[in-house]
């Protein structure tokens, strides 16, 4: 018997519905892990509609379910002899496609639903990158600010200390995310270094240069992004040249997104960090937001002391009330929500990237695609940072180093080969012009056929 399209519709609609209840229930209170598990469900709706196979092997049971969520005790001393413990987090996500591929965070709200709404991501973004990464993430609710360099470098041992146990260049690659940069990932290296023995370069990405790290990878994802962007713009007959653009943070990926959209022409006003927004009206002057932020490590506030035109306003939603044609939010998860999106929408914005990882909420997401905003989701947009991690893994293995311009005309073309990717699974699944949809599904087949060639595990 044959059923019409709407009934496999239905079918399939159900399918995703009653899995989501599931993972509800059997994750209790992790509400980012659920948000992201959403995101991408909905979207897969028409794939089970067309492809009953998938549903009838439970290729969403078991993506969403963790192969491994390791959680662990991090002792460390500060530098007043006082005895700390922290929890550590890696989750093995999904290693259909490769050895598991993710950063590390270090930030106090870590906890399992933000760790598993990450590594969950990671599978679908690592899986557009073209390369051969699974998904996985992990971090501590250690937090970094107002330590000093011996502290961070006592916890980020201990931290290695328990995490050495788990991962290698071909089982689980860390790198940094929010709070991790060259200088964490450096101990960490060391330390699994000094404990493992060997020099196994490709355990961790985004070393310093002097030591395995590649050319470029400090800039990937805000280059990445802005090069996603670039591409939507371009389809739409539009592009940086002379457009005001807002970027949320200060840390890595808003400074290269930051840098990257100056040099194509655009004027960036504003920028942030978790205490407040600047707002620069001759446009930012990055110098002074490295100088501050990679040098000093300060707060953003410092700013306006070095231009005193520029304006300061505490807390972090305000700055989307900045009109602008284009904004790059590069902080931290749902830091757009439905008013947000709404204010930025009523101010004529045209194209919205995002750096950061979930950082709208899908209310947010939703007004932006209503309103037929040009909107370039996380699993796309920010992929480059992991692209590029994958690239000095390559390098690593085969002992040599590419230029910098080797590195960046490999990004380049990795995130117009993911837009197009997103644009064509959009088109052909029928939501022309839905790139959330269009990522999700072009992001989860090549890893659903991964799985079901390796049988049911
Ligand atoms: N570093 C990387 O290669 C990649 C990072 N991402 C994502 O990009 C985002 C930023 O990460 P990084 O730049 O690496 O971290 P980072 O630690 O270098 O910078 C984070 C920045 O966000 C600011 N921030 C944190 N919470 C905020 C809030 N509520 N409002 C405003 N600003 C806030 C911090 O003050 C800091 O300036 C995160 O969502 C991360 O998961 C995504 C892909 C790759
Ligand atoms: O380069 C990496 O492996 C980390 C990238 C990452 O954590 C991310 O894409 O969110």
């Amino acid at each position: 018997m044959t059923i019409s399209t709407e009934e496999r519709n239905q079918v399939a609609k159900n399918y995703v519905e009653e899995v989501f209840a599931t993972i509800q229930k059997r994750n209790p209170n992790e509400n980012e892990f659920h948000q992201a598990v959403k995101e991408i469900f909905d979207s897969l709706v028409p794939v089970f509609a067309k492809h009953p196979k998938y549903m009838e092997s439970g290729i969403l049971e078991r993506i969403s379910e963790p192969e491994r969520l390791i959680t662990f005790r991090v002792p460390w001393v500060d530098d007043n002899g006082k005895v700390h413990v922290n929890r550590g987090f890696r989750v093995q996500f999904n290693s259909a496609i490769g050895p598991y591929k993710g950063g590390l965070r270090f930030h106090p709200s870590v906890n399992a639903s933000i760790i598993k709404f990450l590594g969950f991501e990671q599978i679908f973004k690592n899986s557009l990158t073209g390369q051969p990464i699974g998904g996985g993430k992990g971090g501590s609710d250690f937090d970094p600010k107002g330590k000093s360099d011996n502290e961070i470098m006592r916890f980020t041992q201990s931290f290695m200390t328990e995490l050495c146990k788990y991962i290698g260049p071909d089982a689980d690659v860390p790198a940094g995310d929010i709070g991790v940069g060259a200088r964490e990932v450096g101990y960490m290296f060391g330390q699994y270094k000094r404990i493992r023995g060997g020099y196994e370069a490709g355990v961790l990405t985004g070393k310093g240069l002097g030591y395995g790290g590649s050319l470029g990878r400090t800039e990937a994802t805000g280059y990445g992004t802005v090069y996603f962007v670039q591409e939507m713009l371009k389809d739409a007959g539009s592009s940086f040249e002379g457009s005001t653009v807002v970027v949320s943070g200060s840390g890595n990926v808003s400074t290269y997104a930051i840098e990257k959209a100056q040099s194509l022409g655009a004027k960036v006003v504003a920028c942030s960090d978790s205490g407040g927004y600047v707002y620069d009206p001759n446009g930012i002057n990055l110098a002074t937001v490295k100088q501050i932020k990679e040098v000093e490590r300060k707060r953003i506030s410092e700013y306006v002391n070095v231009h005193p035109h520029a304006e300061y306003h505490e807390g972090c939603t305000g700055i989307w009330s900045i009109p602008c044609d284009i904004a790059l939010p590069c902080a931290t998860q749902n830091e757009i929500n439905e008013e947000s999106a709404k204010l930025l929408v009523a101010n004529g914005v045209k194209a919205v990237g995002e750096g950061a990882n979930m950082p709208s909420t899908l209310e947010a997401i939703e007004v932006f695609l209503t309103n037929s905003v040009l909107f370039g989701p996380a699993k796309a947009a920010n992929a480059g940072g992991v692209a590029v991690s994958a690239l000095e893994m390559a390098q690593n293995s085969m002992r040599l180093a590419w230029t910098f311009e080797e590195v960046d005309a490999k990004l380049h073309d990795i995130m117009v080969n993911i837009y197009k990717s997103a644009v064509n699974a959009a088109n052909e699944y029928g939501y022309p012009g839905n790139l959330v949809v269009g990522a999700n599904i072009a992001g989860f087949l090549k890893v659903a056929d991964a799985m079901m060639a390796q049988g049911v595990i």
